[in-house]
């Protein structure tokens, strides 16, 4: 059988164990939000599951949009060139914004977007990511909203892809080193 699992070395943060801190992460945000109406940006492709759950899981009032970037292809490193696939579809001037991503890694991606966003006048941005790899950074960026801190390795599932496949996977884990061998 064909089982897409057997690639995994080992799982870094179980389907419980995400699903738990999801669900603080959105007991925050419903904290500083509530009654602004915040427009969350989803960044695809990525952050698809963790947008899905985070929003399900909060009972204040928001909008949502989405935005496609890429910088990474079929490899493991990136590319160092952010390329956008989709442009948002509202308009965020005056908004209070809270960009929403899967991981943040070398930073590429989020201060391209940050920069971008600023100059369309929110009111307000903050980075919400699940997972945070300090190790790898380029661009001195933090964000507001950290699910977990990773280590220096390279994570796939729950929205992560590695040569877009393993997004399916409900948790995530580490893949095996002959998978990249390859590259
Ligand atoms: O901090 P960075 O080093 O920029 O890495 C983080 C970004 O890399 C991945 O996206 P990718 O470009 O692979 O596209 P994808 O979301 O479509 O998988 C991930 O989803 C983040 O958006
Ligand atoms: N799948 C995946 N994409 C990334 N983009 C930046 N870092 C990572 C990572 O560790 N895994
Ligand atoms: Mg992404």
């Amino acid at each position: 059988m064909d089982n897409i699992a057997k690639d995994i070395e080992r799982v870094l943060l179980s389907e419980e164990e995400i699903a738990a801190r999801v669900a603080e992460i959105s007991a925050d945000i419903t904290r500083d939000y509530g009654g602004k109406n915040p427009l969350l940006i989803s960044v695809l492709r990525g952050s698809f599951i963790f947008m899905a759950d985070l929003v399900r899981s909060l009972p204040i009032e928001c909008t949502l949009d989405f935005m496609a970037v890429s910088s990474y292809g079929k490899k493991s490193a990136t590319t160092g060139a952010v390329k956008i696939t989709k442009d948002l579809d509202l308009d965020i001037e005056g908004r209070h914004v809270i960009i929403v991503e899967d991981i943040l890694d070398s930073g590429l991606t989020l201060s391209f977007m940050m920069e971008l966003m600023s100059a369309k006048r929110p009111a307000s941005i903050r980075l919400c990511t699940l997972l945070d790899k300090p190790a790898r950074r380029q661009k001195p960026i933090q964000a507001d909203y950290v699910g977990f801190e990773v280590p220096d390795e390279f994570v796939v599932g729950y929205g992560l892809d590695y040569a877009d496949k393993y997004r399916n996977l409900p948790y995530i884990g580490v893949l095996k080193p002959c998978i990249y061998c390859k590259e």
